[in-house]
């Protein structure tokens, strides 16, 4: 419930929540309450935080703050959801059309068809939630909460699952952070917000708790749930949870795709493309079997209506009904295995399938490639001495960025930087003896971070300083009223805001001069930090980017970074899995080289990502397939790269990333990946979460996706040539005998059979050689592999039809035509079970032992072929019993049929 006087005042314009919907959503119930002390009143709330034990009556209360669209669907939700599939559509279509016409046998078992393959479907997915759901709170975010546990306590700062906050929760917020719930700001420090989500806008918009007038500084006072915090920190107090918030009010329910799952953007993801590509065709074919079938008959044959049922059962005899089923089975239990072994976690079914089909795979370095544990190795001076004053300078502005950004934790090079300066002993100023007066933290895109501090820079070079030899930069005496700015970031970036060294001018030359001294640092692998400061009058007036300018140059600070330890194994294993890597990186572009060298990664020439400013699409698509080191990136750099490869180049690109900085590339790539102690946004953006910074588990990742593709290819093809060659062999029959070659009921129980067999193919085993290369559905070359296999089915059921001949001789009465329907209908489950075992793994043949399940379905469908005809079912399907002769010749055509598909198999292409 939004609590009265506490709410939002804005609605968003943008698509996801225009129109009424964003107006109905629009809050108005700030009101009198409007100053942030206001709020927290009206809410019962202060800045200390709740009190737990009134949080918890407010939790029972307002309920759990989860976002709606997360709650399981009911059963016959689920159940009219999977009505929605394509080739379900289909079927009920016929099914309708057959009760129209009085063909209830066709009616009923089409009715049982769509049942089946219904209940399996929900409950595939009822368990597919299930897990995906237990996943999810595997690595649930949280929120950072101020409490107090009891009235008179002093609050405490602690993690809270993001779904125990209540309105009143006070939550502080810092980069990475998903803002948890609807939030009124009431600090905020160069806050600046991603609300993409919301308005569609993907600039970050800043946002500040003074609350003005009119629509727009309201809407700068709030932050809301689903958007993120790429800038600053804040601290704000919770005005509306759950279904409450503005976007679950203004999102629909669930935007699905035919399969049930949602899609990440606008973009079809490979999943679309090849599974939902191959359906839609095939529901076009199949609408049209059925009209063709008629018009044949009236055509050669002079037959009316009476055919609809045989059409029908012609039509549905093509459809690969349980295909949504078999992707269902197969990608979960893909992602069943992968988080069973406590490695990976797959947070969208889809995702896994287009893991298997990723052919570049694109990382950042820090944290991905090393471990994002720098160390100081270094500080020195503009002619390479050891220079301690540099460290201890750059240890001012780590510690005053820190407190004043409010920041939750030190990044961690300023962490190393304030270890290493301890260690000095505080060294000669000590970072903490110098009073900060406001911070300017680096973020995505912005290379350095400054602090004001009080007071003079105490800098001359050489000297000891001590309160008694105080100095200023300039050399004159050192005025009262004065601010140092201490800025350190890359080295380009320091430089070309410098204007003196040492008390001398620094000139263009010796700028290049100190920018290849910082590159020599780089290519022994080390991170480099330039640092430097400048004097102003002290003012009250905020400082701005455009102040950090005029700067006196002092050093560097080179940081080593040791490698992940598992990255060069798992680069290698990538490279002989067949995919490609590349490296985007914020770093220097000699460090990039660096590492990447001593990961095995041959570099080639890095790129600097300010030579993709200017290019057009093509040039870049170009550029980023040639490359595969790309520096100085910013986040939009990353994402417009992987874009390239991605609409450019061909590719399929996966992106491994876990800082802000990779938002906009999580995004942009067809599988996100990020490690699971990545920030929470980029967490979140990402379809598939490491467990562990084991990189090696994306390589199994991989592959259990293209196992995954794997198992639906196996029962695409299978299903298909077979289904095809049915479908040919009985337009044959149909046309060319007197009688109808098999009765619709006969037609429709048989395709029950196979349904119920091609399930196992959802826990098929792919030899090797399938994961060998990225997995993709080629559409072409499946219905490549679908006519030519098909042909060679059709040509063993003609055969069939000849050796019926021979055994049955006549065929003018019901017995003989019942023999003849009989005959068909075992050889057709004989030679599908022939088929499952031997096209199962495409060109090669079955490497290792064909699994349990797939055994046992072929063998079933081979034993009902055999008996169905002799039980007491039999009979009433129209069945009867054949002559030995029948089976004596049928072996003689499976085992020539077998043979054919061998030798077909070992010469087909793709
Ligand atoms: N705390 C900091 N203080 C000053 N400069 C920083 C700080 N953190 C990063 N930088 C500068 O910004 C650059 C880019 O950092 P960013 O975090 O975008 O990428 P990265 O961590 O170097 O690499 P990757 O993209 O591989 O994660 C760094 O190389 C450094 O020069």
């Amino acid at each position: 419930m939004p609590v009265p006087g506490a709410s939002v005042v804005w609605a968003p314009e943008g698509p996801a929540a225009g129109g009424a919907a964003a107006e109905e959503d629009t809050r108005e119930h700030t009101g009198e309450h409007g100053s942030a002390l206001g709020v927290l009143r009206a809410l019962d709330s202060g800045p200390r935080g709740l009190v737990e034990a009134e949080a918890e009556e407010r939790l029972a209360r307002h309920g759990e703050n989860t976002f709606p669209g997360r709650r399981p669907a009911s059963w016959p939700r689920r159940f009219a959801r999977s009505l929605r599939d394509p080739f379900t559509a289909v079927l009920l279509c016929l099914g309708l059309v057959s009760a129209v016409m009085s063909a209830w046998a066709t009616s009923c078992v089409i009715a049982i068809l769509v049942t089946v393959s219904c209940v399996l479907r929900s409950t595939g997915e009822h368990r597919a939630d299930r897990s995906a759901a237990a996943l999810r709170d595997m690595i649930a975010t949280t929120a950072t909460v101020r409490r107090r546990p009891s009235a008179d306590a002093p609050p405490l700062t602690r993690e809270l699952p993001v779904d125990q906050l209540v309105p009143g929760d006070v939550v502080l917020l810092a980069p990475g952070d998903l803002v948890p719930a609807d939030l009124r700001l009431l600090r905020a420090t160069g806050l600046t917000v991603h609300e993409a989500a919301l308005t569609g806008e993907s600039t970050p918009v800043p946002k500040s708790p003074q609350n003005g007038h009119g629509a727009e500084p309201a809407r700068s006072g709030l932050c809301f749930q689903g958007s993120s915090i790429v800038s600053g920190t804040g601290m704000g107090v919770v005005v509306a949870t759950g279904a409450d918030t503005l976007l679950s009010g203004a999102l629909p329910d669930r935007d699905r795709e035919p399969y049930g799952w949602r899609r990440r953007s606008a973009a079809a993801s490979p999943f679309d493309r090849s599974v939902n590509g191959i359906a839609w065709t095939l529901v076009r074919f199949m609408l049209l079997t059925a009209p063709l079938v008629l018009i044949a008959g009236a055509l050669l044959r002079g037959r009316g209506m009476e055919t609809l049922p045989f059409a029908v059962a012609v039509a549905v005899g093509l459809t690969p009904e349980m295909l949504p089923v078999v992707v269902t089975t197969a990608l979960a239990r893909g992602a069943a295995l992968l988080a069973r072994g406590g490695e990976v976690i797959v947070r969208r079914l889809p995702a896994l399938h287009d893991l298997g089909a990723v052919d570049v795979l694109c990382v950042d370095k820090t944290g991905t490639l090393t471990q994002d544990a720098p160390v100081v190795a270094c500080a020195v001076d503009g002619d390479g001495r050891d220079d301690p004053e540099v460290l201890h300078w750059a240890a001012v502005n780590a510690l005053w960025t820190l407190q004043l950004a409010e920041l939750p934790a030190p990044d961690a090079l300023d962490e190393a930087i304030l270890d290493a300066d301890e260690e000095l002993g505080g060294g000669v100023l000590g970072a903490d003896s110098v009073e900060g007066v406001a911070a300017l933290p680096c973020g995505p895109g912005r290379l350095v971070a400054t602090a004001v501090v009080r007071g003079p820079a105490l800098y001359e070079p050489g000297r000891a300083h001590t309160p008694g030899n105080v100095r200023t930069l300039t050399g004159g005496p050192a005025p009262t009223a004065v601010h140092t700015l201490v800025v350190k970031g890359a080295p380009e970036e320091v430089l070309r805001r410098c204007t003196r060294r040492a008390g001398s001018p620094l000139d263009d030359r010796e700028r290049a001069r100190l920018g290849e001294r910082a590159a020599a640092l780089a290519a022994d692998g080390l991170r480099v930090l330039a640092v430097a400061v400048a004097e102003r009058p002290a003012r009250k007036r905020p400082y701005t980017p455009a102040d950090e300018r005029d700067l006196t140059f002092l050093g560097f600070v080179g940081l080593s970074d040791a490698l992940a330890p598992t990255a060069a194994e798992a680069l290698t294993a990538l490279a002989d899995r067949g995919v490609t890597v590349k490296v985007l990186t914020g770093d220097h572009p000699g460090t990039a080289a660096r590492v990447c060298r001593e990961l095995g990664l041959a570099p080639g020439e890095v790129v600097t990502a300010d030579r993709l400013d200017g290019l057009g699409p093509l040039e870049l698509a170009r550029l980023a397939t040639r490359t595969t080191v790309f520096a100085r990136c910013t986040p939009e750099h990353k994402a417009r790269v992987v874009r390239a490869l991605r609409e450019g180049g061909g590719h399929t690109v996966g992106f491994l990333g876990d800082g802000v900085n990779d938002l906009s590339a999580l995004h942009a790539a067809d599988v996100g990946i990020c490690p699971r102690d990545g920030v929470d946004v980029a967490r979140e953006a990402s379809d598939v979460v490491l467990a562990s910074k084991d990189l090696t588990a994306l390589e199994r990742a991989i592959l259990a996706g293209r196992r995954s593709t794997g198992n639906i290819a196996a029962y695409l093809r299978i299903t298909l040539s077979s289904n095809l060659g049915n479908v040919i062999a009985m337009l044959a029959a149909g046309l060319l005998l007197p009688f109808l070659p098999m009765l619709p009921a006969q037609v429709l129980v048989q395709n029950l059979c196979f349904d119920a067999a091609q399930l196992a193919l959802a826990f098929d085993r792919p030899g090797a050689y399938a994961l060998r290369h990225p997995a993709v559905l080629r559409p072409r070359a499946l219905f490549r592999f679908m006519t030519g296999f098909g042909l060679l089915n059709a040509v063993a059921d003609l055969t069939t039809f000849g050796v019926l001949a021979l055994a049955v001789r006549s065929f003018d009465d019901e017995r003989g035509q019942a023999a003849f329907h009989t005959g068909w209908f075992t050889e057709n489950l004989l030679t599908q079970a022939l088929v499952m075992l031997l096209l199962r793994s495409g060109r090669r043949a079955a490497e290792g032992r064909t699994p349990g399940p797939i055994r046992l379905a072929a063998s079933a469908l081979a034993v009902l072929g055999l008996l169905l005809p002799v039980s007491p079912v039999g009979p009433a399907l129209g069945m009867t019993v054949l002559p030995p002769l029948y089976y004596g010749l049928m072996a003689g055509v499976l085992a020539l049929y077998g043979g054919a598909l061998v030798v077909a198999r070992s010469r087909q292409r793709g």
